[in-house]
């Protein structure tokens, strides 16, 4: 074990984020209405290259007209590879209100992408006296990203979130598929004739997992493409949460629900882990390290675990 203590991620919820172009100026009112905790308004991806300076606009326009309410808000810039995203920092941080809480970065690849965003918004914090450090998220989405998560995660004191992005993930990797998330028919083990299906994206978010939890990141999940699938989008944001993600991204309304209900840790986990820490205050106070609950082990580490789980719903209550 290393003497270094593991940092804590930043102490807000962070179960949903969800989208919205920036061109789409009717979904801002019904975004801010939403049951997410954390709104990302996108001028990167979903919204067309004939659109990137009105998109611009409009989100500099909605962060000083929209009632956000206690939303963390957050706008997803355009990549680094791209002719766009000097402009939406200068833009962004000149002209949005204090209301902007945080900058997506999208498509990282080294900590040095996080370096020349981070010089550029210092600089521009500075210069125009703005006293809230924007805060930044970035994606992990290509096959640089992921290799270099570690070095990313440590970056910048600003960076407090880290999600994985699928599609472009698995396009930058090569992968065979055009899904967003979920099961992949093609990735299956077969046995005794029956096929048993496996998680691609398994290794990747585990690897974004002790990434940020080494850094004091929040690690969470990205789109999940079939908004049609509910089942699908549950079964994909419980494989991420029991991997140690904080939140999964919705990318239509009808996602929020989901993941806020995934993501809640529930009444009957919070009551187990409460009689755990119960169980193991009276075991310490007799002199034992461990003792059973429910007829299994519990130890010290059981503790942890059950923290983990209680930290998680006062947090969520709290706000
Ligand atoms: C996916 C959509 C294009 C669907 O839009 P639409 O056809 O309008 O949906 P519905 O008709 O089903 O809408 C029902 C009602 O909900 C409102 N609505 C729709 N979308 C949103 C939203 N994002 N936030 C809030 N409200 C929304 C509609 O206005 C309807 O309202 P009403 O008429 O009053 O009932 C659209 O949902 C959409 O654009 N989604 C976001 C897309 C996006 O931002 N994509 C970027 C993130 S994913 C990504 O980039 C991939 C990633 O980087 C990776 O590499 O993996
Ligand atoms: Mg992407």
């Amino acid at each position: 074990m290393s003497f270094r203590i593991q940092p804590a991620s930043p102490a807000r919820p962070n179960r949903c984020q969800l989208f919205g172009p920036g061109s789409r100026t009717a979904l801002f009112e019904k975004m801010a209405a939403s049951a997410a905790d954390v709104i990302n308004l996108d001028l990167e991806d979903s919204v067309a290259p004939s659109d990137k300076d009105t998109a611009r606009a409009n989100i500099i326009q909605a962060t000083h007209e929209v009632d956000w309410n206690t939303k963390y808000l957050s706008v997803r810039i355009n990549g680094l590879d791209t002719p766009y995203w000097y402009r939406d920092v200068v833009d962004l941080l000149e002209q949005a209100s204090d209301r902007l809480d945080q900058i997506m970065i999208p498509k990282v690849g080294c900590a040095a992408d996080i370096y020349a965003v981070d010089a550029l918004v210092t600089a521009i914090e500075r210069a125009k006296g703005r006293t809230k450090p924007i805060s930044f998220e970035v994606i992990i989405e290509s096959a640089a990203g992921i290799a270099h998560a570690e070095e990313i995660a440590a970056a910048s004191p600003r960076l407090q979130a880290m999600s994985l992005g699928a599609a472009d993930f698995a396009a930058s990797m090569g992968m065979q598929t055009t899904g967003i998330g979920g099961t992949q028919e093609n990735y299956y083990m077969l046995h005794g004739g029956a096929s048993y299906w496996s998680d691609p994206w398994h290794w990747a978010q585990a690897k974004i997992v002790a990434a940020c939890r080494t850094h004091g990141v929040l690690p969470v999940d990205g789109p999940f493409g079939d908004f049609s699938d509910d089942d699908g989008f549950r079964a994909q944001a419980r494989r991420s949460a029991t991997l140690g993600m904080v939140g999964k991204w919705a990318i239509h309304p009808k996602q929020v629900a989901l993941a806020n209900e995934v993501f809640t840790p529930s009444d009957e986990s919070v009551a187990d882990a409460r009689a755990i820490l119960s169980a193991m205050e009276e075991a310490k106070a007799n002199g034992q390290g461990a003792t059973t609950y429910k007829g299994k082990l519990i130890d010290i580490a059981s503790m942890k675990q059950a923290e983990v789980i209680v930290k998680q719903a006062e947090l969520i209550a709290r706000t």
